[in-house]
């Protein structure tokens, strides 16, 4: 692969969560293939091993560390990896859960509440433990995957799309909080995505269609569609980007 801006993070260390697989992994593997020293991480030590391997295999600078998002001492060791490195420039909230399809008033409690505890609350919470390291950097960066559904809720992925909208708001006020500091704050939301989180949406061929019909683009995204638009924010050309959320969505809204 040509590495077109090889060099843009170099020296920089970035901290992506659930990247071991799907849009976590290719954001991971970008950073690093434009020179950053990246911390990869997923629930599983066997998936962290596979994808560390797999990256390291390309000569990319990386370090695996098994992290549920919403475990305290897990998320310690995501910042005592980056640390290690040198201290955390760059933070990619990536995680997520939707345990159940519904429309939102049909979502359990429990649902809501895992929902809200992965895809809101960690993101929260690693974004603010993340400053002791951030602050120190002169390049400081943290980016949240929202999703094309937090602006229009689908319908069924109502509790789901709701927390995406709380990412647009996450966003917005921890950019006005830190912009005088110098650390940027966006959102990435993506629309369809080719991964296992989309699979749901998109594996009959009937739906696959219909998908695609509503994506003026004409095709499903790659996880790179993505990538391309993080390390992008992550690095000098997104220094005056802020409380911002760029959608990469083919176009599409989220009426599917
Ligand atoms: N694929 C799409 O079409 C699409 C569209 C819009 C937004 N997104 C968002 O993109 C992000 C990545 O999704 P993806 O499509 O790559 O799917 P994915 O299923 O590969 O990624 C979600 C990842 O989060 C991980 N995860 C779940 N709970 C976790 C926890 N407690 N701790 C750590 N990791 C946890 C999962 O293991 C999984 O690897 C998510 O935030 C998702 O909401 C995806």
């Amino acid at each position: 692969m040509s590495l077109v801006h090889a060099s843009r993070l170099t020296g920089r260390v970035a901290i992506v969560t659930a990247s071991t697989e799907g849009i976590g992994y290719a954001i991971a593997r970008r950073l690093a293939r434009e020179g950053a020293k990246v911390v990869v991480s997923s629930r599983k030590e066997k998936n962290v091993e596979n994808a560390v391997q797999e990256l390291k295999k390309e000569g990319l600078n990386v370090t695996g560390v098994v992290c549920h998002v919403g475990k305290a001492e897990d998320r310690k060791k995501l910042f005592i990896a980056s640390e290690q490195l040198g201290g955390l420039d760059i933070l990619v909230s990536n995680a997520a859960v939707n345990p159940e399809v519904g429309s939102v008033l049909d979502a359990s409690e429990n649902a809501w509440d895992k929902i809200f505890d992965i895809n809101v609350k960690s993101s929260f919470l690693l974004a603010k433990e993340s400053l002791s390291q951030i602050r120190k950097s002169k390049f400081g960066r943290i980016v949240f995957i929202s999703s094309i559904a937090g602006y229009e809720p689908m319908d069924l992925l109502g509790a789901y799309s709701v927390s995406k909208t709380a990412l647009f708001g996450l966003t917005k006020a921890a950019a006005s909080q830190l912009g005088k500091e110098n650390i940027t704050v966006n959102c990435i939301a993506p629309g369809l995505i080719k991964t296992k989180f989309s699979t749901a949406l998109t594996e009959s061929e009937s739906a696959r269609e219909h998908a695609i019909s509503k994506i003026p683009l004409g095709r499903l995204g790659n996880v790179d569609d993505i990538s391309g638009v993080a390390a992008f924010l992550a690095s000098d050309d997104g220094a005056y980007v802020t409380g911002e959320t760029i959608v990469a969505a083919g176009g599409m809204n989220s009426h599917l």
